[in-house]
């Protein structure tokens, strides 16, 4: 099922939190919201779990609005909020039983959908433990456990990983890869790995608007650091090379990098390799290297967020 997030507003004591946003999340792909603190991510996911209204916009969840079927729409969803409140005294396979019921699963399927996600989640050495004693990393997979039990369709998730030590986070990421191959998974984070690994569309936030979206490959393209290469050049002193360089106008702006080699940064859509190799031929010089620099999402979120 597919989620249409149309110029969603949200204000809260005349600051508007969410800013007239519009988005769309497939079925099948995990959608990452990245943002700085107060960008407006958790504002937006408790919009889209149904837990406050927006003040304008709409969101349609196939075929249903939030504005005349939210009804329908909170049993297609799955939600983990950022605090992931649970249960301490219960044990986790009551627990489970007892979210299944809250949420209308038959009496004659339950038993099989708490076991399934007891086996999703790798919840089986602990389902008969309290809550409270689990670890921080087990305690998210039982959010996880209760977010999925009734099937939904769409599974949103708020910081999922927050505070769980690198083997937690590998195992939570999996499970969150193993729900977005039939479901629609939003997720959000300010983690940025946590997004480059798990996330098939990425959509930053700050002050409450979109300030980019794309896939993380999409989003690298679009930013100028794309067209960034490690070049090479071998035949005489660095100092010349330079210089001769610096006479080509496709080359927008260079570094001498502790190799000895050079980091530049061209105008799109040159052909900077057909350049350099006339300008080594008019020199009697050879290329070692001409790489382009995969731009890190980090260096992107932090561009397109520090003016905002
Ligand atoms: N209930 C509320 N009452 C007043 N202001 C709120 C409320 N909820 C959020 N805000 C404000 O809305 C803005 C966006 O907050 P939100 O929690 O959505 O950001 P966030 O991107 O999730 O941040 P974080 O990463 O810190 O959780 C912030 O300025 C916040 O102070």
């Amino acid at each position: 099922m597919d989620v249409i997030v149309d110029k969603l507003t949200k204000s809260f004591e005349g600051h508007k939190a969410v800013d007239s946003i519009s988005f769309k999340a497939k079925r099948g792909e995990v959608l990452g919201l990245l943002g700085p603190n107060g960008a407006g991510k958790t504002t937006t996911m408790k919009i889209l779990s149904g837990y406050l209204l927006p003040e304008r916009g709409n969101i349609n969840f196939g075929d249903y609005s939030i504005w005349k079927q939210a009804g329908k729409i909170k049993k297609v969803i799955g939600y983990l909020p950022e605090h992931n409140p649970l249960y301490p005294e219960m044990n986790v396979i009551d627990f489970l039983f007892f979210i299944g019921k809250l949420q209308d699963i038959p009496k004659y399927k339950i038993t099989a959908r708490v076991l399934d996600m007891i086996r999703l989640c790798g919840l089986d050495n602990e389902k008969h433990k309290k809550i409270h004693e689990l670890s921080k990393g087990y305690r998210q997979r039982v959010g996880i456990a209760q977010a999925l039990i009734h099937d939904p369709e769409v599974v949103i998730l708020d910081e999922p990983t927050t505070g769980l030590d690198p083997n937690q986070i590998f195992a939570i990421r999996k499970i969150i890869k193993t729900i977005g191959e039939d479901k629609t998974v939003i997720l959000s984070s300010h983690i940025l790995s946590e997004i480059e690994t798990t996330c098939d569309q990425v959509m930053i936030m700050s002050n409450g608007k979109i300030v980019a979206n794309g896939t993380t490959s999409e989003l690298r393209r679009k930013s100028d650091a794309g067209y960034s290469f490690k070049l090479g050049i071998k035949g005489d002193d660095i100092p010349v090379i330079h210089d001769a360089l610096c006479t080509l106008p496709e080359i927008l702006h260079m570094e001498i990098t502790q190799e000895q080699n050079f980091e530049i940064q061209c105008k799109p859509d040159v052909e900077i390799g057909r350049t350099i190799f006339d300008l080594c031929r008019e020199h009697d010089w050879y290329i070692s290297e001409l790489t382009p620099v995969q731009t890190r999402l980090e260096d992107i979120f932090r561009k397109v967020t520090q003016n905002e």
